[in-house]
């Protein structure tokens, strides 16, 4: 059964409405000045049924993003400010997740919002059966009744086999199944309760081309399906390209770019993003040189002044040194709505010239001049 109904469903993604809305959202792992300002001033915003990619060079906080946004930050990290809102798309349920008393988190997690973490595969209890551990992570979260556990174990047969494992395996142990079907099987975990949000942290980076093509389209597949929306985390933009509605950005904990997935193929407005999709080969399409980004990304605990972006961009100018940008709408304004960039070449009162050809193509497809 889906989420959506059909008047929904029949819209494009961003105009049903959010299941998650992330407002400026702050992380530091540690205290005082020796902080590590992991997160800062994060908005995003996730519609029903929508998938959207969150990309960035390792270490940019997209992990980050995905613990504190469901309360699962470990410690020393810290939620120095924001929100967290999430709306059902089913009943209208939901609430403030940083505010809400412990009980109402516990039902809020795994029901309304459940995560695939990276490496997920590896966190199946080796003494137990797949099954068992479905079975008993079904019974926690459902009330008890004399059938309980047989419905239990119907709904992980029922589970295994939407995420394509023979139902047999139910009895087998985590070392007798291959890596790509014990990810599978937390895939199936995190379906368990029919949650509308999935958050998935590099769910096949493991595994390998081929299974991780094949787990990418039964995702793809169930999110038709079921109608969950998704957080889909990777480095890979290239991927992204394919399976998201719409792609984030994130450069030193901010939000970079953040753009349906259409807009970021056809033209880059963030030199960061630019640099990332040179970064990948593209899954499709001609060929293109990779050419990678020059240096490395910023010191968290000493972030540069003004952009964060400056000390590696090919484009900056004086200004991006002084003044930190603010993600908003680009140059191209009305004719890229949905888009948003924090990028001073966007920025018509402070930037030197006309927009870098790379980077300024008009969504009709004429140059800017
Ligand atoms: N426990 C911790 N203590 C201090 N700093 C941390 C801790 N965990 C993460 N960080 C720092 O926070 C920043 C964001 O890390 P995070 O793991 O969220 O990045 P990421 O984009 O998910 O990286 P990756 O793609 O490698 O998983 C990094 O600079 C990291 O060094």
């Amino acid at each position: 059964m889906t989420l959506l109904d059909p008047t929904t469903a029949a819209l494009p993604p961003r105009e049903r409405k959010p299941v998650l809305e992330i407002r400026d959202l702050s992380v530091d792992y540690g205290y005082d000045q020796n902080a590590v300002h992991a997160l800062q001033g994060v908005d995003l915003t996730l519609h029903a049924g929508e998938v959207l990619g969150l990309a960035g060079e390792s270490g940019c906080g997209k992990s980050t993003l995905a613990y504190a946004a469901t309360r699962l930050l470990p410690p020393p990290g810290v939620i120095t400010g924001g929100s967290v809102t999430f709306t059902s798309a089913r009943d209208g349920h939901g609430g403030d997740l940083l505010r809400m008393g412990e009980a109402e988190l516990r039902a809020q997690r795994w029901r309304d919002t459940a995560i695939v973490f990276q490496g997920a595969m590896n966190s199946l209890n080796p003494v137990y059966t797949v099954g068992r551990q479905l079975v008993d992570g079904i019974l926690a979260h459902k009330p008890r009744s004399r059938d309980a556990r047989a419905e239990a174990r119907a709904r992980a047969l029922e589970l295994l086999d939407m995420v394509g494992i023979p139902k047999d395996r139910l009895g087998s142990y985590p070392h007798q199944l291959s890596g790509g079907m014990r990810q599978r099987v937390m895939i199936a975990m995190a379906l368990a309760l029919e949650p509308e949000i999935v958050i998935m942290d590099e769910p096949t980076t493991a595994l390998d081309v081929v299974m991780q093509r094949q787990i990418v389209e039964q995702i793809m597949q169930l999110k038709d399906e079921l109608g969950f929306s998704v957080i889909f985390i990777t480095h890979d933009v290239s991927l992204l390209l394919e399976l998201a509605d719409r792609i984030a950005i994130m450069y030193a904990g901010r939000i970079v770019e953040d753009a349906s997935s259409e807009e970021v193929y056809k033209m880059p407005r963030h030199p960061y993003t630019a640099g990332l999709l040179h970064s990948f080969p593209p899954l499709r399409g001609p060929k293109r040189d990779l050419a990678g980004i020059p240096g490395s990304p910023p010191d968290l605990v000493n972030l540069p002044t003004g952009c964060k972006f400056h000390p590696r961009c090919p484009y900056a100018f004086d200004e991006c040194k002084l003044t930190d940008p603010v993600l908003g709408p680009t140059r191209f304004g009305a004719a890229e709505p949905e888009r948003q960039v924090a990028c001073l070449l966007n920025d018509e009162r402070v930037a030197p010239g006309p927009i870098p050809l790379e980077l300024g193509v008009r969504p009709e497809g004429d140059r800017i001049v």
